[in-house]
């Protein structure tokens, strides 16, 4: 679906209800699975954590994640456990380009059976499930948390837990605490210092448990990327975006945004689980911008998008495990941006660019490479320039309703073919 956005209404505020964090979703799916007595709320609808849904009822041999990075990683830790089953877990075709080595060595050092049948180092994987007997294992943390997210939780069911030692930097830190903290909800006993991960036997606590699910952090980017393009509309009436349900201290990273976009001039405030952001008008814009996303890699995309609808140059570092995502979203940036007359340069692991006072070009048609991030961070610019986004309905891998949510705000949709 080729989707022309545009907004020419007066007003651009209004309330947005967010469903549940697919990052917190997708653990406590694998973790109910594991455990008996959870019970979750505000559970997220994105085809992500549907096809974790689908994968953990059903007894099928072939279990097709799709697109879904957490839903193979996590599901592949989870099946190598589960006795006597055989699983062929596969994935889409990119999803077969994003490399799992690392996580099917550590687990096959543990004890567990798995081949690749295709490529080696890719899905498909053929998982025959078992009882592992060892309790200590060494893996690569540069690459992606989820192999050490997918650890941990396994490693609550084993025997005798599981001691992981990280090698290098680690990479998307706060979803590795996302991992501790919702394992401790469980009372499973867990520590992360150091280099270290120590995961204690977790029981099947006879205790129902009732979670509510964050709303996700990560969806919120585009608002706060609205609110801060919104400067150069220059609305006659104030308007505030509010979004729902988010708490102050959240388990989810990408919290991050409030400080990263108080630099851009978007104020938040709470009021119980509502988080208002509103647009500082006299705040004056920085020309340039340095973040290290290190611990935030899904927003890099929405915070680029912004920085060149308001001219102002960034400098973002920390950004190695983008090139191995939904799609390779450093050369995605660099070629959208530079069809929107943007001056960007990236390397593996950077992206610089560079302030500009030009308005972007118009009825530009964004290729969105199968990556739902691709679209949502570049629709906010249609608040200052009509613009088209192929394959919108790719939106639905982590927040099915944008599009509808966008209405809400005075944008403008057609379908164009
Ligand atoms: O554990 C998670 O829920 C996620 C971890 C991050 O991946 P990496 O650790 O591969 O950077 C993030 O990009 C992804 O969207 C979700
Ligand atoms: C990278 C992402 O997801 P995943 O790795 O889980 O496919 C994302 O949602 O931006």
């Amino acid at each position: 679906m080729l989707l022309k956005v545009h907004h020419t209404a007066a007003h651009c505020g209004g309330d947005i209800q967010i469903t549940g964090s697919k990052s917190e979703t997708n653990r406590l799916l694998i973790l109910q699975a594991l455990f008996d007595s959870i019970t979750l709320k505000n559970v997220s609808n994105s085809d992500d954590a549907q096809v974790m849904q689908k994968a953990l009822s059903s007894s099928d041999e072939v279990v097709d994640i799709h697109h879904a990075g957490t839903a193979m990683r996590f599901l592949t830790a989870y099946f190598s456990i589960q006795e006597g089953r055989d699983t062929l877990l596969t994935g889409s075709a990119r999803m077969q380009e994003r490399p799992m080595a690392i996580l099917v060595e550590a687990l096959q050092e543990l004890g567990a059976q798995i081949t690749f049948t295709h490529n080696e180092g890719y899905p498909p994987l053929q998982i025959k499930g078992k009882a592992l007997q060892r309790d200590e294992v060494t893996l690569k943390a540069n690459v992606s948390s989820q192999y050490i997210s997918a650890l941990m939780m396994m490693g609550a069911k084993l025997d005798n837990g599981l001691t992981v030692h990280l090698d290098g930097k680690i990479t998307s830190v706060p979803y590795i605490n996302m991992t501790l903290a919702l394992l401790h909800q469980l009372d499973i006993e867990a520590t992360f210092e150091g280099q270290k991960i120590v995961i204690k036997p977790g029981r099947n606590s006879a205790v129902a448990r009732e979670i509510t699910v964050e709303s996700d952090w990560s969806s919120a980017s585009y608002f706060y990327s609205i609110v801060a393009l919104s400067r150069k509309r220059n609305f006659n009436t104030p308007h505030t975006i509010t979004i729902a349900s988010y708490k102050e201290s959240s388990l989810q990273g990408d919290a991050a945004l409030r400080e990263i976009y108080k630099q851009l001039g978007v104020v938040s405030s709470f009021a119980g689980d509502k988080l208002t952001l509103s647009l500082n008008q006299d705040f004056e814009l920085p020309e340039t911008i340095t973040l290290d996303l290190a611990n935030s890699p899904d927003i890099a995309q929405t915070i680029a998008v912004s920085c060149l609808g308001l001219g102002v140059g960034c400098h973002l570092t920390g950004l190695h495990t983008l090139k191995i995502k939904e799609t390779d979203r450093l050369e995605a940036l660099r070629e959208e941006i530079t069809k929107l007359g943007g001056s960007i340069m990236v390397t593996n692991q950077d992206l610089t660019l560079l302030p500009q006072k030009a308005a972007v070009n118009e009825n530009i048609t964004i290729a969105t490479y199968h990556d739902h991030r691709m679209a949502m961070a570049f629709a906010p610019l249609a608040l200052q320039v009509p613009l088209l986004i192929e394959d919108a309905g790719v939106v639905s891998k982590s927040y099915p309703d944008f599009w509808t949510d966008l209405e809400v705000l005075g944008f403008g949709q057609e379908i164009i073919g």
